[in-house]
């Protein structure tokens, strides 16, 4: 991303640091995400990237930096930014005794959408699972349950969504659909997408630009490509590699 980018930032993080018992979930990470952009956010496991999402979700307080989204601090305007706001994470479930319709409901009562029948019509057949509408979530297999839970992330026509791994459980045809559901809803809706995955293919396909994450500190950043030539390495998944191993190494 170039200084000269004069698309909206919809999310800033500066110098965002979080500890945990004196271990560094994050130390003085900054970034932009800007309108119409989806940023990959990298890293070995236990490099920082839940913990991120976490902050800027409001879920996890930093322990110094601060946030923003829309220009505004998410400090003192949490409930503004939230609505416009979603996410979706493999890792966390919707309640598991209800029924997918119903789940959906009360979350669409909550972002307040209007129509939310015909609302939650579309996001199932769009992710395809319509034929899930009455089952019960907590019997859902895993690759189910987390396109219900995009279904839910898509609810309230979020402008800023944040995607924490949401092709982990996907086979690899439906994994393929939902790379294109994200890369449609983004570019029809010209919204602002954080999104995570060990899958390199996934990111290649789906981002704009990327950060890698290393014990939470930023250790590369910028296009698929750019970061590739910049290790002189083959591939994404050559130089995840070779900062899992060597994080030290900047580009
Ligand atoms: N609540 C917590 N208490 C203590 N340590 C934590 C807590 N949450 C995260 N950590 C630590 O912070 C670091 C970053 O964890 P985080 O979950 O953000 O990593 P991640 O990049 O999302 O990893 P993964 O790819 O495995 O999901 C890890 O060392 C982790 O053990």
């Amino acid at each position: 991303m170039s200084d000269t980018d004069s698309r909206e930032v919809i999310l800033e993080a500066r110098e965002l640091t979080r500890e945990f018992e004196g271990v560094k979930a994050l130390d003085r990470f900054s970034f932009k995400l800007r309108r119409g952009e989806i940023l990959g956010l990298l890293g070995a496991n236990g490099a920082g990237k839940t913990t991120a999402m976490n902050c800027m979700l409001g879920l996890t307080l930093p322990t110094s930096g601060d946030l923003f989204a829309f220009g505004k601090t998410l400090e003192a305007h949490r409930i503004e930014i939230l609505k416009k706001t979603n996410f979706s994470s493999a890792y966390v479930s919707l309640p598991g005794n209800l029924k997918v319709w119903q789940n959906l409901t009360v979350f669409a009562q909550i972002y307040g959408v209007p129509k939310p029948k015909k609302k939650i019509a579309e996001l199932l057949e769009l992710l395809e699972v319509a034929h899930l509408r009455d089952r019960v979530t907590g019997q859902l297999s895993a690759g189910e349950s987390t396109r219900v839970n995009l279904c839910k992330a898509f609810l309230n026509d979020p402008e800023l969504l944040m995607l924490d791994e949401p092709t982990a459980s996907l086979d690899p045809d439906i994994a393929d659909k939902v790379r294109k559901v994200v890369r449609r809803v983004q570019s029809e809706r010209n919204i602002g997408i954080l999104y995570t995955s060990h899958n390199m293919k996934d990111i290649e396909e789906v981002c704009d630009r990327v950060i890698f994450l290393h014990k939470g500190k930023i250790v590369a950043e910028g296009t698929p490509d750019q970061i590739v030539k910049k290790f002189s390495e083959n591939s994404l998944e050559d130089v995840f590699i070779k900062i899992a191993r060597s994080g030290d190494l900047e580009a």
